[in-house]
């Protein structure tokens, strides 16, 4: 969240969160449903929680094959309880087979939910949450490939993207921070994408029964600022629409490697009105983003019909990925389930020439930006491979303002990005909900 969020909440105590304590590889969690799993290695950090290997428990150690993971917060932390609401409504496997038997889906990519509990040790209470182990995250795949996907991998990923948003939004549900970190690829195979990351996520229709729309200034501009929608900048609640529109965001990020509002993250209403304004003016934001040869026509269409959503409205899936397919067309290639991430060597796009002409600038005049912004937060850690399990170098703690609803209230969070030596860790500066 930028510097702006932390004046938006003045007032609010920063919520207290304690992050929770490394347990020794073997350790053995019983669920709710008494079921038992043994922890391996930890492989990942969160704001709060770790995330170990895991597997049933049995007389094995856990190894780095493990199917499982499972994410451990001190029970009190709020971000856990609620990301585990939306599995246990919306991710039993039974639940995701028998939509994708009905939607003739081969995959559906939300990570499926193996149970829950909590766990007493030291006097203390955690809890936890068993979930599918998955592998690389795209946003360290972006960074491989120079900042650019081929178009046939964006269609792709949109198409896939469409198939899980569908079936979230139908289970009550949008995600409302959807972008390459939140995308993990299968462990197992290495064309299967999954959203992951439901911390923000909100319950949209609480037994069918819609939001109303209303602007509440006090939590404005929700979610990672450079694809948060214009209703999260405006206060409103979450709703379709926006992830559909965060959506175009990322598929325009990938495509030209920099969105127009990039150079200015840390100012939330200037990347608000920006949104607004390519609203208006979808051509001339194209025109902003990519070169005339370059121009992907199904990317402006699918604007248009996300600007054609209301708020309440039920998005026409079905239409979305005919404009997807369109475009697989327009280049003469097939949605067939390959994700092919290749180096593109090309051009600069227009927004990556201006970025880089104002950097030239600012560097003239000393007005380059700090470390403090965003961008530079979101910055990708390097993790390096050991024994199969990614590692962080150790990074300085930093502190970030967190701004978010919990609860249809609107609270701002205080968290600190802790990083501890051997831990993967995806903090890219996206709000954390509090225990309130
Ligand atoms: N299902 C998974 N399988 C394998 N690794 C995972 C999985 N989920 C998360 N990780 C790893 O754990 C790290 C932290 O994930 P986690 O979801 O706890 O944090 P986060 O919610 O992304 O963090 P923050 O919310 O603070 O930004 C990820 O970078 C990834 O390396």
């Amino acid at each position: 969240m930028p510097p702006k969020a932390k004046a938006a909440g003045k007032g609010r105590a920063p919520a207290k969160r304690k992050l929770a304590e490394e347990f020794p590889p073997g350790e053995v969690l019983t669920d709710v449903g008494k079921k038992s799993w043994k922890l391996g290695a930890p492989i990942g950090q969160g704001g709060f929680g770790l995330i170990y290997l895991a597997d049933e428990n049995s007389a094995k150690p856990v190894g780095a094959d493990a199917r499982y993971v499972i994410k451990v917060e001190p029970s009190e932390n709020g971000p856990l309880f609620s990301e585990l609401k939306f599995y246990m409504r919306a991710a039993k496997p039974d639940l995701i087979q028998s939509w994708m038997r009905s939607h003739k889906l081969k995959n559906l990519g939300v990570p499926r939910y193996w149970g829950s509990g909590l766990h007493d040790k030291g006097g203390k209470k955690y809890r936890f949450m068993v979930i599918d182990r998955l592998g690389s995250d795209l946003q360290k795949k972006f960074e491989e490939c120079g900042r650019r996907f081929s178009r046939k991998l964006v269609l792709q990923l949109g198409l896939r993207l469409l198939d899980i948003l569908e079936y979230i939004h139908e289970h009550e549900y949008v995600h409302a921070d959807i972008k390459a970190s939140n995308l993990m690829l299968s462990h197992s195979d290495p064309n299967q994408v999954y959203l992951v990351d439901y911390g923000l996520a909100y319950r949209y229709s609480p037994d069918g029964v819609l939001k109303e729309y209303k602007e509440d200034p006090k939590r404005c501009h929700d979610g990672t600022i450079e694809f948060t929608s214009i209703d999260a900048h405006k206060g409103v609640v979450p709703c379709r629409r926006g992830d559909l529109e965060i959506l175009s965001y990322c598929m325009v990020q990938w495509l030209c490697g920099r969105l127009p509002w990039e150079d200015k993250l840390q100012d939330p209403v200037y990347v608000r009105d920006s949104k607004i304004r390519s609203q208006e003016n979808i051509s001339e934001f194209m025109t902003k983003c990519f070169s005339s040869q370059e121009k992907p026509d199904e990317i402006q269409k699918f604007m248009q019909e996300v600007k054609a959503l209301g708020y309440h409205d039920k998005p026409p899936y079905e239409k979305f990925r005919s404009i997807l397919q369109a475009g697989l067309k327009a280049i003469q290639a097939k949605d067939d389930g390959k994700m092919e991430f290749t180096t593109i060597n090309g051009a600069a796009s227009p927004a990556q020439k201006a970025a880089k002409r104002k950097k030239v600038v600012d560097e003239a005049d000393g007005t380059e930006e700090t470390d403090s912004s965003p961008v530079k937060k979101k910055r990708v850690t390097k993790k390096k491979e050991v024994n199969g399990v990614k590692k962080s170098p150790k990074k300085s703690p930093k502190k970030a303002a967190k701004h978010k609803q919990i609860n249809g209230k609107a609270k701002l969070v205080e968290m600190a990005t802790q990083t501890s030596p051997g831990l993967a860790q995806r903090s890219r500066g996206r709000p954390k909900k509090s225990s309130a």
